[in-house]
C-alpha cells in the first residue's frame, strides 16, 4: 500500500534542479516531513555504476537504443530498491529526474519511437507515476552557460552536456509538450528567474499540492 508522495523535478541542463531540490528538502524537513532525496540516473549503488557508464564523456560511441536501455535499467533498480520502500514508509520522495527525462531526451531529443519508450518505461517503473512533477523551464543556452560556469569550478560536465544545442532545444520543447498534455500533474516554473524566486514558487506549488491532498 503506497502512502507517501512522489515528486519529480525535470528540466533542461542547468535549470537549477539540484539547487532547488535541496532547498525544498530543507523546507519540508523543517515542517516535520520524512523526506527522501534521490536522483536519476543513480539513487542506488547499481544505478550509480550505470550512471558512470551513461555519462562518461569517453562513451560517445553509445547508441540511442543502448542509452535508453541503460537509463531504464537504472530506473528499474531505483524504483524497487529505493523509491517504493520509501513511499511505503510514508516519505515524501523528491527525485531529480525520472521517466519524463526519458521521453524528453531519448524521445523528443534523440527521436526514438515514443510508443516504444512508453512501453519500456512502464516495464521499468512497474507503472509508478509521480504525484507531482515540477518542470524548471529554461532556454538551454542559458542553462548550459550556467553548467559551463559551474564545471569551471569543479562540477561534473558529462557526455550529454556535450551534445549539440539543437538536441537540448528539442528536449525543452518536449518537456513543454509533456507538461501541456498533463496539467494536473505538471507545474511549470520559469527557471531563469533569481534562484530565491524559483525556490519560493516551487515550495508554493508543493504546499498547494499538500493542501489539496489533506
Ligand atoms: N535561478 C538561478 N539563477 C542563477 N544561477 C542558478 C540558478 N539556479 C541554479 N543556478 C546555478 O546554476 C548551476 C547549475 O545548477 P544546478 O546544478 O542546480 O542545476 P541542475 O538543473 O541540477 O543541472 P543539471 O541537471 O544539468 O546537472 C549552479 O552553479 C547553480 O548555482
Ligand atoms: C534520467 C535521464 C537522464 N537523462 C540525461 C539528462 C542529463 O543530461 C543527464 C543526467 O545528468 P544530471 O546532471 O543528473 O541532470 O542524463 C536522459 O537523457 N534520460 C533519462 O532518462
Amino acid at each position: 500500500m503506497r502512502r507517501g508522495l512522489f515528486i519529480t523535478f525535470e528540466g533542461p541542463e542547468g535549470a537549477g534542479k539540484t539547487t532547488v531540490i535541496r532547498a525544498v528538502a530543507e523546507h519540508l524537513r523543517q515542517r516535520g516531513y520524512n523526506v527522501v532525496l534521490t536522483r536519476e540516473p543513480g539513487g542506488t549503488p547499481i544505478g550509480d555504476q550505470i550512471r558512470t557508464v551513461l555519462l562518461s564523456p569517453d562513451n560517445n560511441a553509445m547508441h540511442p537504443e543502448t542509452e535508453l536501455l541503460l537509463f531504464s535499467a537504472a530506473r528499474a533498480q531505483h524504483v524497487r530498491e529505493r523509491i517504493l520502500p520509501a513511499l511505503e514508509e510514508g516519505a515524501i520522495v523528491l527525485c531529480d529526474r525520472f521517466a519524463d527525462s526519458t521521453l524528453a531526451y531519448q524521445g523528443y531529443g534523440r527521436g526514438l519511437d515514443l510508443p516504444a519508450l512508453h512501453a519500456i518505461t512502464q516495464f521499468a517503473t512497474g507503472g509508478l507515476t509521480p504525484d507531482l512533477t515540477i518542470l524548471l523551464d529554461i532556454d538551454p543556452a542559458q542553462g548550459l552557460a550556467r553548467r559551463r560556469a559551474a564545471s569551471a569550478q569543479g562540477a561534473e560536465w558529462n557526455r550529454i552536456d556535450n551534445d549539440e544545442l539543437a538536441l537540448h532545444q528539442r528536449v525543452r520543447e518536449g518537456y513543454l509538450r509533456l507538461a501541456a498534455e498533463n496539467p494536473e500533474r505538471w507545474v511549470v516554473v520559469d527557471a531563469s528567474a533569481p534562484v530565491d524566486d524559483v525556490i519560493a514558487q516551487v515550495i508554493a506549488a508543493i504546499e498547494e499540492h499538500l493542501k489539496k491532498k489533506a
